[in-house]
């Protein structure tokens, strides 16, 4: 419990002071909490060569005063997603039942992405160029979780409609922690260029992205072909997502907005309750009817929203 909580503090990668649980051992202080779940840990992996020799070295300091940027937003930013899905959707942990929070940072070598492999998340330090360290943005952060709840869950399997669904899921709750924005990775893409984002789910095109499902992108099913294209088929999903929230008219379709808080109820009980690991864009209508109609009832607004929704972006 909380009783014992110790803070620390540092800088983010944007420079900015914040404040995390940490723990305190041999006269050094760790990045580790252990008020949440099972813990929230955080190490360096800078020395690491070998995906078998994560997550590397908690991360540590001889005051509760950490300098390591990208550890610091990695371990704030797990707080707050692990706050944000046991708060709003009462989730304790990725698995529900508590799993600690492994994250490591300085992964590879100007690595310009992040990911969840599985047992942690790992967040690369970018090349300066497209990216600065993919930690300091919480919609990253979010992103990444996701995938986590996602495979506990869903399990959308990582290829064609179901992988640009379980992107999509990802990028969705990526927003809603990030609350404010439906952009991601603003806050570390193009560190040179100010105003640009990873990508857009109110305007997936701004990014190359299709909005439509007549846009969607056939490519092959391999590492070259995205694995048919889940990074850019999923703004079809998010456009859709972003209208049912804020609402808009989509080729000439009308949809009312119902907000962000219950759109996130909307896809975390599609996510939990009613998609499988091969669920299509049609399957995804269907969920998100399903939930909507569980939760606000047949004839409401939210039902009707989430109908117009899918109707606008061609999912049927
Ligand atoms: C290739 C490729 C990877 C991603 C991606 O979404 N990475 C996760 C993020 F959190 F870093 F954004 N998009 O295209
Ligand atoms: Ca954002
Ligand atoms: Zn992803």
């Amino acid at each position: 419990n909380t009783v014992h909580q110790l803070t620390g503090s540092g800088r983010g990668v944007l420079g900015d002071r914040k404040t995390f649980e940490v723990d305190h051992k041999y006269g050094k202080y760790y990045l580790k909490g252990t008020s949440r779940g099972g813990g929230i840990k955080t190490y360096n992996a800078y020395h690491v060569i070998y995906e078998s020799q994560l997550p590397g070295t908690m991360v540590s300091s001889k005051t509760n005063y950490f300098l390591d940027g990208a550890a610091v937003d990695a371990h704030a930013y797990a707080e707050k997603v692990y706050d944000y899905f046991k708060n709003v959707h009462g989730r304790n942990s990725y698995d529900g039942n508590g799993a600690p929070v492994i994250s490591s940072v300085h992964v590879g070598r100007n690595w310009n992405n992040a990911a969840w492999i599985g047992t942690q998340m790992v967040y690369g330090d970018g090349d300066g160029i497209v990216f600065r360290p993919l930690s300091g943005a919480l919609d990253v952060v979010g992103h990444e979780l996701t995938h986590a709840i996602t495979e506990k869950t869903a399990n959308l399997e990582y290829h064609n409609e179901s992988g640009a669904l379980n992107e999509s899921i990802s990028d969705i709750f990526g927003a809603m922690v990030d609350s404010g924005d439906w952009l991601l990775g603003e806050d570390v893409y193009t560190p040179k260029q100010s105003g640009d984002a990873f990508r857009s789910m109110s305007n997936p095109t701004q990014y190359d992205q299709p909005d439509h499902y007549s846009r969607y992108v056939r490519l092959p099913d391999t590492p070259d072909g995205d694995y048919g294209g889940v990074h850019i088929n999923s703004g079809i999903n998010n456009k859709a997502a972003y209208l049912l929230a804020e609402g808009g008219t989509h080729y000439g379709v009308n949809v009312t907005g119902i907000g962000r808080a219950k759109t996130a109820k909307i896809y975390y009980r599609a996510l939990t309750l009613y998609l499988t690991s091969r669920s299509t864009f049609a399957d995804m209508r269907q969920a998100a009817i399903k939930a909507a109609t569980d939760l606000y009832g047949s004839a409401s607004q939210e039902v009707q929203s989430v109908k117009n929704a899918y109707s606008a972006v061609g999912v049927y």
